[in-house]
This record gives structure tokens, C-alpha cells and sequence, in this order.
């Protein structure tokens, strides 16, 4: 498998702050990795470093090879990476599937197909942004981003706040772009247990720092570990 993503000894913040400190990941293509700490310790940050929305003070971002720090968040997304924001970012005058048609780019990605995997969606596909669960937002959010055919889907708490029964349609969707389509996920979320299913690496941050990393499935097997990690499972 060919590198995907690197970060090299990134350090990034907002203005002068700094909170990520010398964080050096990769992720190969077709990969998954969870992104997993306490509140506050920068995941959101280290996902928004990787669109270039903060402020890289040193190192460097590697995209399938080639040196990224200082290119634009639109030519980042042109480039394949597929972001996923916490807040969803749903448009009230906009039907389900203009929220789709309206950023497609060509590939394997398309109504058809989305249609094929949030049937869900297929039956919402008329109602308008604010006419939505959270869940099925949820569920735009990411169909929006694959209609970009991403070659890497970046998730930032996917999970906030749905009901059980949607986060097991979710999981199943999410776990179903990884295993099947090929996809690589970097996937931030509270409940480390569910990101850790999903995955096959994982991270954990503290402070800004990066202070353990492994094969998912291994954290997974050693609760009280996962327990000093993130403190919630
Ligand atoms: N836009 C911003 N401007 C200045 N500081 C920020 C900004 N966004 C986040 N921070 C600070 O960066 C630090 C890391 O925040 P970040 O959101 O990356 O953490 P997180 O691990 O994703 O936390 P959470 O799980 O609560 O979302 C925090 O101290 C936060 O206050």
C-alpha cells in the first residue's frame, strides 16, 4: 500500500497559539485511523490543519507524496480529501439532493450510488435542510462529501448526539466505506469504542501531543488502558 497522508512534526494553532505540538501520523491509502483524547486536546484542530484552516507554525502536511502545507483548503478538496464538519453545515433553502448535486465532482461517486447505500436519503431526497433529523443530516453531511470522490473521508464526531438506532446504521455505513468501497477514514469521536471498531490504527492525543498508537482492535482488548486514554468509552 502506497502513503496516503503524512504529517511531519506539525506544530499548528490559531494565530500565535499553538496547539498541536510536533505531531508527526500517516495514513496509507485505503487506511482508517481513529483520532481519540479527552475535550479540548485538539482533534478537531489536527482535522482542520489537514484542510488547511489553522495556522501551520512548523513541519510539514504530505499528500500521496507531494508537500501540502501551503495549499488552500479548496485545492485540498479538489485533491481528495473529503471533510466531514462537526457542525454538518446544513443550508435551510436547499432540498437533500441539491445538497448532493451541488459540490459533485465525476467518479465512481454519484446519486445512484449514494441512493444505493442512504436509501434514507432517497426518501428525504425532496425535503430541505431544516426539514431533517439529526441523523439524516448526519447521513448529508457524508453522502455530500463522498459526491466530492474523496480518497479520504475526514469525520469529526459523526455520532453527536443520534439515537442508538441510528448510530448502528451509521456504524454499518461508515464500516461499509472502509471494508468495501476502500475508502480511507480519519474518524474523531467521543465514543472511542465505536471509532475503534471502525478502524484498523488509532492515536491518541493529549494537550496537543500525540501519547500512544496502535493497532485499533489492540486498544480495544485493554479497557482499563482505553479508559486512561480518553476517560469515556
Ligand atoms: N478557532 C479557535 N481559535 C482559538 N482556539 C481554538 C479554536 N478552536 C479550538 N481552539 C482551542 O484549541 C484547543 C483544542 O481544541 P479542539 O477543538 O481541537 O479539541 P478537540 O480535541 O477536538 O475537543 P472536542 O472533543 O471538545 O471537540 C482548545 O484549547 C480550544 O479552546
Amino acid at each position: 500500500m502506497s502513503e496516503l497522508l503524512r504529517f511531519h512534526n506539525v506544530s499548528a494553532g490559531y494565530g500565535d497559539s499553538i496547539v498541536l505540538e510536533n505531531v508527526s501520523i500517516s495514513l496509507e491509502t485505503g487506511g482508517s485511523l481513529a483520532l481519540l483524547g479527552r475535550n479540548g486536546v485538539g482533534k478537531t484542530t489536527l482535522i482542520m490543519t489537514l484542510m488547511g484552516l489553522t495556522k501551520l507554525h512548523s513541519g510539514e502536511v504530505f499528500w500521496q507524496g507531494k508537500n501540502i502545507s501551503s495549499t488552500s483548503t479548496y485545492k485540498r478538496s479538489l485533491a481528495g480529501l473529503g471533510w466531514v464538519p462537526q457542525e454538518r453545515h446544513m443550508f435551510p433553502s436547499l432540498t437533500v439532493e441539491e445538497h448532493l448535486t451541488v459540490v459533485a465532482r465525476p467518479g465512481k461517486w454519484d446519486l445512484q450510488k449514494i441512493y444505493g447505500i442512504f436509501p434514507r436519503l432517497k426518501e428525504r431526497r425532496a425535503n430541505m435542510g431544516n426539514q431533517l433529523s439529526g441523523g439524516e443530516q448526519q447521513m448529508v453531511a457524508i453522502a455530500r462529501a463522498l459526491m466530492t470522490n474523496p480518497s479520504l473521508l475526514l469525520l469529526d464526531e459523526p455520532m453527536e448526539g443520534l439515537a442508538p438506532i441510528i448510530v448502528q446504521d451509521l456504524m454499518q455505513i461508515i464500516k461499509g466505506l472502509v471494508t468495501d468501497e476502500g475508502l480511507a477514514v480519519i474518524i474523531v469521536e467521543q465514543h472511542a469504542r465505536l471509532a475503534l471498531a471502525l478502524t484498523k490504527n488509532m492515536i491518541a492525543l493529549d494537550r496537543g501531543k500525540v501519547i500512544y498508537e496502535s493497532e485499533s482492535a489492540s486498544l480495544l482488548a485493554d479497557s482499563a488502558l482505553l479508559n486512561r486514554l480518553v476517560s469515556v468509552s
